[in-house]
């Protein structure tokens, strides 16, 4: 794709810009634009970056100097260094030539500097022209002003201007429901209501075209709701859910083996900490699970998460059936893997979301009760987004290849379930969820700290996996074992249910999109593993050949 930048203004200009994570960044981050010129800029498809304007600069022929704004240290090449605030930002993420979305607004969070706005031309979708294209400097609140020689350059953000939490959406105002626009972010809007004026304003850009070409996916049965019939009638188990007593006790005494599974902080695995490189190693091929502390994720994040959920969860299903999972579809809530009338039903309900990316997401099937969940879903799921790059990062580090390898091939879809497993009074006699392993490239779960429900299978035997305090589980989904040629494992597991208390976990898959090819990678194989163990699967048939089984046992993943 192209991008064409024009300066309009009477001065001449240093456009800077910063490629986001796993994106490059063009003309080394920075270039001067005169008055009335124009520069096209080369994009890969599906770029994501940002742009913004500098303004009274001053460089050397060694290009060092400084800007009165957007100043990125001093350079006139920001080279991976984004812009002093204040400063007007255009954020975007483009579609591609199969899928001609793009995403893009203009950010005043930052503050302000120069008027700016961006339409698509030549093809392509968007939503219309995103812009501030007043000059907010000659009505910017003299608290907020940035001054040089006199005269209003820039207007800060109330977060710069004040540094609190409560002016920066930090600490206890990190959620949306205490994130509040400000005076000034109510001015920025008023001025200019097509920019993004505080952190959780989603209003100007929430009206995007949904989902041009979501992918469908292979829809389930419909079956009762295990919650309400619960809530009716807490004594009775119907037969449809009485599991196969032949798979052996759901409780034996392997938690002691719980302790064992491995804990790793993240922080440093992105350092590249060799023992924690040699933890995740032994983690993936031993256990096929760990948990991440560290991580980095705020905690209010977290329980945002889980208070929203669990609102949810205790609203009258005639509410919750307002996001019911439409036949045609696995979104929406209900229940997933049901595909024939006979086979044993699992004691729980779900709410499933493709979140990522974000023009898949079905807007009609995100509660909007409480209010602000679906913001809340947004923040949470971006957490875990985070996470799960660190954590590929270092998974192709230790697969022999550069850390970003993975990024963008195997990461590109997200999707979140949120599990809900009512009490049963008699919980030996059912299973949560029924053994399985994970499609996805890898699997990032939250679960509640007091209560248990996950195990795994180690040897043989099933090890509970113990929550630890604000750590998030992590586990190898079947695309890492394909490509690992079976080095490491996309491990069996399953959810018990509890006699006294219901559970809710949180479980995101990260997976490839449809039409990547998933085979074991050709330099992994060697004199003692010399043939590639797994057949070549396009992932979008992978995956729905996977749903239209039941969940039973271990992979659908082919041997050769
Ligand atoms: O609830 C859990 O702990 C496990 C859920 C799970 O494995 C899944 O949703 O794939
Ligand atoms: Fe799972």
């Amino acid at each position: 794709a192209q991008l064409i930048v024009v300066n309009n203004c009477q001065e001449n200009l240093w456009p800077g810009i910063l490629g986001g994570a796993g994106h490059p960044t063009p003309n080394n981050g920075g270039f001067k634009l005169s008055s009335g010129e124009e520069v096209v800029l080369d994009v890969p498809e599906k770029w994501s970056g940002r742009i913004w304007g500098r303004q009274g600069c001053r460089f050397d022929s060694n290009g060092k100097g400084s800007c009165d704004t957007g100043d990125c240290s001093a350079q006139l090449h920001c080279q991976g260094t984004g812009g002093a605030p204040p400063a007007t930002v255009v954020e975007m993420t483009l579609g591609s030539s199969a899928s001609p979305l793009h995403f893009y607004d203009v950010s005043l969070v930052d503050g302000f500097n120069l008027p700016v706005s961006m339409k698509p031309v030549g093809g392509g979708i968007g939503c219309g022209v995103a812009s501030c294209d007043a000059d907010l400097n000659i009505c910017c609140p003299s608290a907020l002003e940035v001054k040089v020689g006199g005269k209003v350059v820039g207007c800060k953000s109330a977060c710069l201007a004040m540094q609190s939490a409560k002016y920066c959406c930090t600490g206890q105002y990190a959620n949306p429901k205490t994130c509040k626009p400000t005076l000034f972010a109510n001015l920025f809007k008023a001025i200019c209501p097509k920019a993004y004026s505080y952190a959780f304003d989603d209003s100007s850009n929430d009206s995007i075209i949904e989902n041009v070409d979501a992918p469908t996916y292979a829809p389930s049965l419909p079956v009762p709701n295990v919650q309400e019939m619960v809530k009716n009638d807490p004594l009775h188990v119907p037969e449809r859910y009485v599991r196969n007593q032949e798979d052996g006790p759901l409780m034996n005494d392997m938690s002691h083996l719980s302790s064992e599974i491995p804990v790793i902080d993240l922080a440093l695995l992105s350092a590249g900490d060799i023992e924690e490189l040699k933890k995740l190693d032994l983690a993936c091929k031993e256990w096929g699970f760990f948990q991440v502390v560290n991580h980095g994720v705020a905690k209010e994040v977290f329980q945002n998460m889980k208070n929203a959920a669990s609102e949810f969860f205790e609203l009258p299903l005639q509410e919750k059936n307002k996001y019911a999972m439409p036949a045609d579809d696995i979104q929406g809530y209900g229940h997933a893997y049901v595909v024939s009338e006979e086979q044993i039903l699992d004691w729980s309900d779900a709410l499933i979301l493709v979140v990522y990316p974000t023009q898949y997401r079905k807007f009609k099937l995100w509660p909007i009760t409480p209010e602000g969940f679906k913001k809340t879903i947004d923040a949470y799921s971006k957490g875990v987004k985070s996470v799960g790059e660190k954590i590929l990062r270092s998974v192709s580090t230790i697969m022999g290849m550069d850390e970003d390898a993975f990024l963008g091939l195997y990461n590109d879809l997200q999707a979140l379930r949120v599990n809900y497993y009512p009490a049963c009074c008699r919980p030996d006699d059912v299973l949560g969820i029924s053994p399985h392993s994970d499609t996805s490239t890898i699997t990032i779960l939250m679960q509640e700290e007091d209560i248990k429900g996950l195990q795994i299978k180690h040897n043989g035997f099933w090890v509970p996996v113990k929550p630890v305090t604000d750590a998030l589980v992590v586990n190898v989904g079947d695309v890492i074992e394909i490509l690992s040629n079976g080095k490491y494992k996309s491990i069996e597991h399953r959810a018990v249910a509890n006699e006294n208390k219901a559970r809710i976990s949180y479980v995101s898959f990260i997976c490839p999109r449809d039409d990547v090819g998933v085979e074991p990678l050709e330099h992994l194989l060697d004199s003692k593993k010399p043939q590639k163990m797994y057949k070549k699967v396009r992932f979008g048939d992978y995956l729905r050949s996977a749903m239209k089984r039941k969940m039973d046992g271990k992979a659908h993943t082919e041997m050769r």
